[in-house]
């Protein structure tokens, strides 16, 4: 499976499990049997309330080491203690000794602490508390300022980015300074874009499904995807879309589909804020 690799050496698999709404003992079931699949990167947030489930699936699988586990800072916690007790509360919440993954929810400009935020991750990444680190939603605006108040830069962004909305911008910025991009809403949370008539053509040629479309061509732009599924026939369907290669013209005719308005909601995180 192709892989991705950030500037400081981290490295991800080709596409990641996302976990939002999958809460409780139904949730744990789904993780677990995403788990036992072959999925080996999971995507949760303290704001998902599932770090626990999450947990749960981890340890009932046995295969602690194989996995990387991501969590995420909310909005409201990003003063430096703060940030530190929440990122502490997410290990106890999964049970785990350290996150491979921790990220900045949203940066929140108006609040303008995600800085402040920063540097507690870079602290608790120092600390051992998790592996890695990186954010959510940042513009170029916002990962400049990282650099140059703190000299150091993300090892991901994870942004909202499918055929309707291709990120291209952030897209090349991330290239450029080796931050991996993770592609959140990859199937456009499941609504029309899986309906596409080009994705409906070039899923056709494949023998594919268009949902193996939408995936492929986040990973042939360079987009490391997180598709959510409950049900293990689409955890292994999005899971196969690995080996799915898409031509250039093909790309290309999927990226024509990007539009300015394309955001699934209306969340622009130079304006939106979430706590
Ligand atoms: N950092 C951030 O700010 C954000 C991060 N995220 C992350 O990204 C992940 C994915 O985004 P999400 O918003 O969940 O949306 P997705 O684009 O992953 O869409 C999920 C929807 O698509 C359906 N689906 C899954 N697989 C298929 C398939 N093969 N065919 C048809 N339908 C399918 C799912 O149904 P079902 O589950 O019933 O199978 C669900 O309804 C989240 O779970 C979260 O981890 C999401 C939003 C913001
Ligand atoms: O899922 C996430 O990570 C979010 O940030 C959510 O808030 C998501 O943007 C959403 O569903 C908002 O309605």
């Amino acid at each position: 499976m192709r892989t991705f690799t950030a500037h400081a050496g981290l490295t991800l698999p080709a596409l990641g499990f996302g976990t939002y709404r999958l809460n409780g003992t139904e949730g744990v079931a789904a993780i677990e049997r995403a788990i036992d699949g072959g999925w080996t990167l999971l995507d949760s947030a303290f704001n998902y309330e599932n770090e626990g489930a999450v947990g749960r699936a981890v340890r009932n699988s046995g295969r602690r080491d194989e996995l990387i586990i991501t969590s995420k800072l909310p909005g409201r916690h990003h003063a430096r203690d703060e940030a530190i007790a929440t990122i502490e509360e997410s290990l106890f919440r999964t049970g785990l000794d350290v996150l491979d993954l921790y990220l900045i929810h949203w940066p929140n400009p108006g609040v303008d602490k995600y800085v402040e935020a920063w540097g507690a991750l870079i602290e608790a990444r120092d600390r051992g508390l998790v592996k890695a680190i990186g954010v959510c939603n940042f513009e170029p605006e916002h990962l400049d300022r990282l650099q140059a108040e703190t000299g150091e830069l993300p090892q991901v962004n994870q942004i909202e980015l499918h055929p309707y909305f291709p990120q291209a911008e952030l897209l090349a910025y991330g290239a450029e300074h080796g931050i991996i991009t993770e592609a959140w809403t990859p199937l456009g949370r499941g609504y029309d874009l899986l309906e596409h008539p080009v994705l409906t053509e070039v899923a056709a040629a494949h023998d594919a499904t268009t949902a193996q479309v939408a995936l492929a061509w986040s990973i042939a732009l360079g987009a490391l995807p997180l598709p959510k599924a409950a049900s293990p026939e689409r955890q292994a369907e999005n899971l196969a879309a690995a080996d799915l290669e898409l031509t250039d013209d093909e790309v290309a005719r999927i990226s024509a589909l990007g539009r300015p308005d394309g955001r699934t909601y209306d969340q622009d995180p130079t304006r939106y804020e979430e706590f």
